[in-house]
């Protein structure tokens, strides 16, 4: 188990250190487009799992939504105080 903001620690050194086999490090080189169709693709399973399946499923959906918007983050350079700020 991970918090939201030990996982952007782990994401952010996985783009600054760039380990073989890391699917962060492929998300980013893939860029922006194809990050963005892997968020709207990740927001739909979880509408979908809230509407129709379990409370785990559900959640387990929301953290792979939450991992590739952080994945976009640091595509585009953007930190965790930058989003906090609108909240
Ligand atoms: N939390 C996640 C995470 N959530 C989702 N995903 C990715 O998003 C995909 C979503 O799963 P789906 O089943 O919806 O997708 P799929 O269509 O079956 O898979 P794809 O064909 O799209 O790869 C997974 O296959 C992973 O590639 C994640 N990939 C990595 N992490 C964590 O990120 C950290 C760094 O990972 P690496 O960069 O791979 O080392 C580690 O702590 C990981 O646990």
């Amino acid at each position: 188990m991970k918090t939201f903001e030990q996982l952007w620690a782990e994401l952010g050194r996985k783009a600054a250190d760039r380990p073989e086999g890391s699917g962060t490090v492929a998300e980013l080189d893939a860029g922006v487009h194809a990050i963005g169709k892997k968020i709207v693709e990740e927001a739909a399973e979880v509408w979908m799992a809230a509407e129709h399946e379990g409370t785990d499923r559900t959640a387990e959906e929301i953290s792979q939504l939450l991992y590739h918007l952080q994945v976009l983050m640091l595509a585009r350079g953007i930190d965790l105080d930058d989003v906090y700020a609108h909240l």
